[in-house]
This record gives C-alpha cells, sequence and structure tokens, in this order.
C-alpha cells in the first residue's frame, strides 16, 4: 500500500481519500450547487429580476421555466433563490410553497399541502368553504400582516408543472394565475416544465391568466464547455481542501485525466448520446466509487469501464443468454436483412438461410429438426428480439408469418463478440458479407 510522505501532508490518505470523496459525492448527487453554472447566464438574469420584483417589491408575476430533463429548471431556480435570500428582508419575508406534479395529483391534496407548508393548519382548523378559490383567498388573507396594509410575498413553485393541467377544471392553476394577475397580494408562480407545448395544455380562461413569460433552459453546451464542466466537477478546491499537496496532486491527476485521448472519446460518446449533465454525474459517480487509498485518483481506465458499464446495451445483454441455435437463426436474420435491405421475412426464410450454411459445411453439429427450430423461433418471439409485423395476421401459419429482426449490425457482433465461446465457425459466418 502506498504511503504518502509524512513531510508534505498533514493528514493521513486515508483521511484524504474520505474527504474527496465526501466532497465529490456531495456534487455529483445534486446536493451542492455549481459554483458558476455554464451557458445559463442569461436566463439567471431574467429570472433573478423577475423574483427580485416580487420579493422585494411586492409584484406578482408568473412564469414557466421550460427544458429537457437535466437542463437544470431545478438548479437555476435553487440559485436564484439562494441569490434572494442572502437579503435579510427578503428572507424574512418571502415565503416559499413547493409543489410537484407527481406528488400533488388532485387539488384537494394541493390545497392541503399548500395549508402545511404556509403553517396555517391551526388557523383553518375545521372551516368548511364554498369553494377552492374562497379557500384559497383565505389563505393568502391569512398571511397578511397585522397593520393589513401589505401582505408577505408568496413564492408558488410548481415541479412538474404539465401535470397540474390535467387536474379537474385546472383549478389550483386558474385560481393562482388568477391571483399572480390581480394586484391582491404580491405571489410569484413559477412552473417548471419539459413539455415545449405546455401552453397548449392550459384551457383558455387560465392561459390568458399567465403572464406568458418563459425560460428556456435548452442545452447549448459544447464540447469544450463539457469537458470544463468535467474539470470543475473533479477538482478540489483551493482553499477548502484541507491537505495543500493531496489538492495539487490530485488536481493534477484530474488535468492529465482530462487530456488522455481515451479519456477524451469516453466524454466525446457520452456528449453525443447526451448533454444532459446529470448522465456525466453518473459516469464520474462510478469513476469515484473506485477511489481508495490503494488507487488514490482516476485514471482513464476507470473512466472507460464506466462509460462500458453505464452504455450497456440491454439487448446485447439478452443475446449473452440465447443458445447457438437461436444465435445462429438471428445471424441468419441479419444477412436476411443486407439482402433483402431490411424487408420483413418469415421463419421459412430464415431456415433455408440456416441450412445454407449448414450446407457449406461437410459434417456438422447444428443439424436441428424443424420443430426444434420453430421452438427456438418462438422464443426469440417473446424475448421480442423479433416481432411481427402485423399482429392482425397471427392466424397465417407460423412458419410464413412475416417479422422483423429488432436489432442492428452492431448489437449481434457486439453480443458475438462477448458470447462464451462462441464456435469460430459461427463467428465467421456472422462476419462474413455474403450469405
Ligand atoms: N448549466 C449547468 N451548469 C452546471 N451544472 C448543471 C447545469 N445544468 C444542469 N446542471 C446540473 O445537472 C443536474 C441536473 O439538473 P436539474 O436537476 O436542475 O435538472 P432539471 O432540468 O430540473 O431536471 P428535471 O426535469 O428532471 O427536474 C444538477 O446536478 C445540476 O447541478
Amino acid at each position: 500500500m502506498p504511503k504518502r510522505k509524512s513531510e508534505d501532508s498533514h493528514m493521513p490518505m486515508g483521511e484524504c481519500i474520505s474527504q474527496v470523496q465526501t466532497l465529490l459525492r456531495e456534487r455529483l448527487c445534486h446536493q451542492q450547487l455549481p459554483q458558476r453554472p455554464e451557458g445559463v447566464d442569461s436566463q439567471h438574469k431574467h429570472l433573478l429580476e423577475l423574483l427580485k420584483r416580487t420579493a422585494a417589491h411586492g409584484e406578482s408575476n408568473s412564469v414557466l421555466i421550460i427544458g429537457p430533463r437535466g437542463a437544470g429548471k431545478t438548479m437555476l431556480l435553487r440559485r436564484v433563490l439562494a441569490e434572494l435570500l442572502v437579503e435579510d428582508d427578503v428572507q424574512k419575508t418571502l415565503l416559499q410553497v413547493h409543489l410537484n406534479g407527481l406528488l400533488q395529483t388532485d387539488d384537494r391534496i394541493a390545497l392541503k399541502e399548500i395549508t402545511r407548508q404556509l403553517s396555517l393548519e391551526n388557523v383553518v382548523g375545521d372551516k368548511v368553504f364554498g369553494s377552492f378559490a374562497e379557500n384559497l383567498a383565505f389563505l393568502l388573507e391569512a398571511l397578511k400582516k397585522g397593520d393589513r396594509s401589505s401582505s408577505r410575498p408568496v413564492l408558488f413553485i410548481l415541479d412538474e408543472f404539465d401535470l397540474f393541467a390535467h387536474h379537474k377544471n385546472q383549478t389550483l392553476l386558474y385560481n393562482l394565475l388568477d391571483v399572480s394577475q390581480s394586484a391582491q397580494t404580491p405571489v410569484a408562480v413559477v412552473g417548471l416544465t419539459c413539455r415545449l407545448d405546455v401552453l397548449e395544455l392550459l384551457e383558455k380562461r387560465v392561459k390568458s391568466r399567465f403572464s406568458h413569460r418563459q425560460i428556456y433552459l435548452l442545452s447549448s453546451l459544447t464540447f469544450p464547455q463539457y469537458l470544463k464542466a468535467v474539470r470543475a466537477l473533479l477538482q478540489l478546491p483551493d482553499p477548502g481542501f484541507p491537505d495543500a499537496t493531496f489538492r495539487r496532486d490530485w488536481n493534477h491527476s484530474v488535468e492529465a485525466l482530462c487530456e488522455d485521448k481515451s479519456v477524451e472519446d469516453v466524454l466525446r460518446r457520452q456528449f453525443n448520446s447526451t448533454k444532459d449533465l446529470r448522465s456525466l454525474h453518473r459516469l464520474l459517480m462510478v469513476c469515484l466509487s473506485r477511489v481508495s487509498v490503494r488507487n488514490p485518483a482516476i485514471k482513464p481506465v476507470d473512466l472507460q469501464d464506466a462509460g462500458r458499464l453505464l452504455s450497456a446495451d440491454a439487448k446485447t445483454n439478452v443475446l449473452h443468454g440465447l443458445s447457438i441455435l437461436e444465435l445462429c437463426l438471428i445471424i441468419a436474420m441479419k444477412h436476411l436483412n443486407d439482402i433483402y435491405d431490411r424487408e420483413p421475412f418469415n421463419l421459412q426464410m430464415v431456415y433455408n438461410e440456416f441450412k445454407k450454411f449448414l450446407q457449406r459445411k461437410s459434417h456438422s453439429m447444428y443439424n436441428f429438426d424443424q420443430p426444434v427450430v420453430m421452438k427456438a423461433f418462438e422464443h426469440l418471439q417473446q424475448l421480442e428480439v423479433i416481432r411481427p409485423v402485423d399482429a392482425a395476421a397471427s392466424r397465417a401459419q407460423r412458419e410464413y408469418q412475416l417479422v422483423r429482426l429488432m436489432l442492428d449490425h452492431s448489437q449481434i457482433m457486439e453480443a458475438l463478440q462477448k458470447y462464451p465461446q462462441c464456435p469460430t465457425d459461427v463467428k465467421q459466418w456472422a462476419e462474413s458479407s455474403f450469405a
């Protein structure tokens, strides 16, 4: 076990590693907000100004933050809130209500949650209200200060905003947006959603009460920015990490890692498949879990392994459990796809193709009767490796039912590479371009 030299280390190696693990885990598991979010400056400014107007000047507002999953909608809002709450006045007066469309599945539950988050259960007591609007108005009224001249601003955050549009009559949305439009109580309604067509889901009367302010977070990260994000995620802060020598060594190793060609390939593949930073976090988390006293830095091979693990194809994995006969049928189908340009085929054609392969060999151990082949074919269908073209035509005789192969060439070849003890002639047959 490598031991660090005592003269340049203030902490034992085990302690350093445990601190690195804790710090990076907090970053990668979204507990810590990024210091400087990449590429969202204008959106950040827009949202901050808007919410400041509600928090400091009592102006009502409504806004939608729209972007795909993992685009940073929650992160942006949390950052803006953290900045707003630095001010003492705001911290004392601003009330927040967090609702989520996945949790508050109808307006009755949502109203209960609003009451709970505003700590107004005692005020409401056993009162019975005639309507939703009356209930909400009562809640907001209860928040007014003693002198009745001013109210405390309330920030309603509706995560998965589109799901609230499915509530009966969209009562909650209607009432919240109605309050945010009339100058009764300072209320800001912030909706977070990944649906670009969210406005189409709103009823006319709800839509007309929305301010139509929309902030789009459409990831425009370039690869160099993505790499910068990787560095920022892995590097240790200066100052902020107790052992300066360890920090320097770690940061050098991160620099070297980011410049490695094989690492760049893994990251580029990941970037091309998704720019979502959440997937990047998952990738780095797997690498981080390998860091230990014996292995005190992330190595290129860790990233390659993590990339392979996370991009493992479920269908390729299914192929590893197939019998040789089933694998041969898939190869026959691959060749049929090549010959007929991905047109559908039937079992008889597959069987003929398989027989052609057998005939090229003088003696073969793959002589299966047709019922056995039929059974294997059915198994492939159960696994959804093949699918009937037209389910309604299932009355046709089994052998002549048209099916399609649901795998592409790369998946088949990858599965063959990993198939335990795959016979060489089968491999060669799969690789050959002629049938
Ligand atoms: N521009 C950015 N800079 C730095 N980190 C970012 C950026 N955008 C997103 N992230 C990080 O990506 C992760 C996912 O972001 P977040 O949870 O805000 O996504 P979201 O859009 O709210 O997703 P969902 O629609 O699933 O709720 C967070 O850890 C966040 O810190």
